[in-house]
Formats: C-alpha cells, structure tokens, sequence
C-alpha cells in the first residue's frame, strides 16, 4: 500500500482585480488565487487539491501548509483513510500548531487544502469521482470521516448515522435524476460590484441564454448605487427570476435591516453576510426584522468551523446556509455540516465565488441531494463563470443546472501550463504584468 512521500504547495494567482472580477463592497480588487497542493505517493497515486484566498496573504497559507504537511509525510495511504475521523483530528489539534488558531483563520485554510487533496487521492485510488466515493461508501464509514468534537448538544453520531441510513433505500434514483438534469445553480458572474451597467445588462443577457433564472447582485457600498443596480437587474431579468443579495459583510446590525427594508421593492430572496460572519445574535436579528419582507439571511463563506455553524443553524441565524469548501477544513467537515443543516431543516446552497470552488461545490450537493436533504427545496448552487479552463476536469453547467462530475478525484487538478504561468511572483503572465507596471511585486 502506498505511502506518502512528498506534499508541495503553490502560490498561485489569477490578477481578476484587472476586470473587477469577483468585487464586491469589501473585497474590491480581489486577485482569485489559491494555495495549491500537491500530495506525493510512492506508487503512481497522487492528490490535488487547494485552498482558495483573494491574493495577498497567500504564501502566508502555503507556509502553514507546508508546515501541516510534516504531518502528512511518511503517512501510509491506509492508515489515513481507515482512520480518517481520528487523522483529522489530529491535524487540526497539533499543541502548539493549534494555537494559532484553533480551526480557524489561516490555519485552517491549509487545514483544508491538505485535506482536499487526500480526498482527491482517495477518490482517484478507487477510480471514482468524489461525490461518488462519498455516495457509495458505508453510512457507518462516511460517519468515522467525521469529527462531532463540540457538536454533541445538536447532532450525535448515531443521529447522523440515522440520517444517512435512512436515504440509502432511494438513493440510487436520485443519483439517476441528476445524472439526467443536474444541480440547479444560479449566477453571482453578472452582479460584481465593479462592473459597469453596461456589462451587467450584457451578461444578465447571457446568463438567461444559457439558461440561468437565479441571479446575485453586490449591494452594501452605496445605498443609492445599489438601488440603481438592482433596478437595471430586475428590468433585464423580470419578477418571475430569483434575485440575491450579497453585503459581504459591510454593514451594523440596524444597518443591514434598514438598507434592506430600501432594497426590499426588488424581492430578493435573501440577503448574504449582512454583518460581520462571526455575529450570530447580529444575524438572527436581522433574519426576524426582515422575515416579514420576505427576505432570508444567507451566510457561511467566512463562517470559520462546524461549531460557528451549529450556533447559526440551530439558533435560526441563517435561513440558507453556505457551506464553503475551503473555509471548513476540506470534506470532512463539510459532511457534518451538511448533516447538521438538514436535522434542523436548513437548506444549503454552497459558495462558489472563487477559483477552484465551484469545482469542489459541484461534488458536494450531489452529495447532499442523494444522500442527506433528498430535497431540491429552496436550495441552489452558486456559480461564477470564471478561471476553469485552468482546471483538467472543469466543472460544467448547461441550461442553468451543474452537470455531473465524471473523472476521478475532486476536480481540482490544474493544467502544468496553468502553474507555469501564474505562479506568484515566478510565472509567465506575472512577470509581465510586473514588466507592464500594473502590478507590483510584494
Ligand atoms: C471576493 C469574492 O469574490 C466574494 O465576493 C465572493 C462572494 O461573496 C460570493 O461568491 O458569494
Ligand atoms: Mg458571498
């Protein structure tokens, strides 16, 4: 059986900032970048996976996961993924590692791309893609993946263990039906903030082409600026599509129910990260001011581990939850998540809005559909047209819906001429951005 010999790590950046890509009222340049990992075997066997960050601040992960990864090598294969549960939580509890977090922050983004790229691996060994490795193993073993440190009060072992035993018998029409239609997802590509009305007018006409009917916008910079752009969506979409909104996190408490009591004519169906992602009173408080308007709170991209998820779901502070594939430390954790949220009848709808993440999201609600929530209610999956073609097996949506994964792995593994091009600072592109004067290095 093959042992692990080698975890690289790469500084990889996308200079988005240059179309306003991915901006919003916090984030207005962000560079869509990713700290990607490469784990090595003894045998042909190996995995890929990242974690993703908006630019600076990168190599400070890529140095946590190089630092993580002496806990990786020299691993057997099977010694990790017989024990997965009780490898995780060793990762995560180094005593003094742990310090600098615990399970949040930096540390725990390198948390998850480690861990993404061993489940990359594991699903590559048994020639499966992830969402597949996941639907067919054992409802007792997908449980040993899990750690329920800090959850007991919500969710027990033996509940979760109920819950996916209980969906094992209908399964396999599930896996049919979205194997036909694929996995409703809606589009954030035609609401950055930065984009010109022009450009959001063009691309809102694209989208509903290619099929979407769900859209997001950025709001929370400029009242006035929001209310004009929501305006110019929904006279290109109409009333009969769904309209988001996402503050990233911009305003108070008051403020959020205010600007969205302004914002409440356009009919979103809910508002992302009004306030700060670690005020869970602040988000409940929001969440019953704008119940009347119709209006749900969605959060969970910054949403730091499955204890900050358990106080959102259970004490009703996000009525759509966001699971996010890099923010949590990788799959394991997210299958918790996933499990929590349907006890207590939240739906998730996954983050997307970064490189690699829609790749990696795409696999999750599979999972979910087929063997936890069974229910496509109230639940959609965020896509952002941009950086797959970076990717070996990009993720695919036609008619507004993602299509199935087929390769084995997680779908994160980058192009070689990718790598060569945007590694920060050394690749090609960024030597001649550097050269051209529109960038400069660190
Ligand atoms: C900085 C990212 O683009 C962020 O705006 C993504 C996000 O909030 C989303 O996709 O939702
Ligand atoms: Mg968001």
């Amino acid at each position: 059986m093959a042992t692990i010999t080698e975890l690289t790590v790469k500084d990889v950046r996308f200079p988005t900032s240059l179309e306003a890509h991915g901006s919003d009222a916090m984030h207005g340049d962000p560079d869509y970048s990713c700290a990607y990992v490469v784990i090595c075997t003894d045998t042909q066997l190996r995995g890929h996976g990242l974690t993703f960050t908006a630019g600076r601040g990168t190599d400070l992960v890529c140095n946590s996961i190089k630092y993580m990864g002496r806990m990786v090598v020299g691993k057997k294969v099977s010694d990790i993924f017989d024990n997965f549960g009780i490898f995780w939580e060793k990762l995560v509890n180094d005593t003094q590692f742990r310090w600098l977090g615990p399970e949040k922050g930096v540390v725990h983004l390198a948390t998850a791309g480690i861990v993404n790229a061993l489940w990359d691996m594991w699903a590559k060994m048994e020639g499966k893609p992830l969402w597949k490795l996941l639907v067919d193993m054992e409802p007792e073993k997908l449980v040993s993946t899990m750690d329920f440190r800090y959850l007991s009060d919500a969710l027990t072992p033996e509940e979760a263990l109920a819950i996916l035993k209980k969906n094992q018998s209908t399964k396999a029409e599930r896996e049919k039906e979205l194997l036909s239609k694929g996995y409703p997802a809606y589009t954030t590509s035609a609401g950055w903030l930065g984009y010109s009305e022009e450009r959001i007018k063009k691309l809102c006409q694209e989208a509903m082409a290619e099929g979407f009917t769900k859209f997001k916008v950025k709001v929370g910079a400029d009242l006035k600026d929001d209310i004009r752009r929501c305006r110019v969506i929904r006279e290109q979409i109409g009333y009969d599509k769904v309209l988001m909104t996402d503050a990233n996190q911009r305003w108070d408490v008051q403020q959020s129910i205010d600007w969205m009591k302004q914002l409440a004519e356009f009919k979103p169906l809910w508002i992302e990260e009004p306030t700060s992602p670690d005020d869970i009173m602040g988000h409940a408080a929001i969440a019953k001011a704008l119940k009347p308007y119709g209006i749900g709170v969605a959060t969970g991209e910054m949403c730091q581990n499955r204890v900050m998820f358990k106080q959102f779901i259970v004490e009703g502070a996000m009525q759509f939850c966001q699971i996010d594939s890099c923010r949590l430390g990788g799959v394991n954790e997210i299958l918790v998540v996933l499990l929590m949220a349907y006890k207590y009848r939240v739906p998730v709808c996954p983050h997307g809005g970064g490189v690699g993440l829609c790749e990696y999201i795409n696999h999750l609600c599979i999972f979910d559909y087929i063997c936890v929530s069974a229910s496509m209610e109230n639940r959609v999956t965020e896509y952002v047209d941009h950086l797959h073609e970076h990717f070996k097996s990009p993720c695919v949506v036609k008619d507004g819906c993602y299509t199935v994964p087929k390769d084995p792995g997680y779908s994160a593994e980058m192009k070689e001429e990718s790598l060569l091009e945007y590694e920060y600072p050394s690749g090609s592109v960024w030597k001649k951005l550097f050269a051209e004067g529109k960038f400069t290095p660190e």
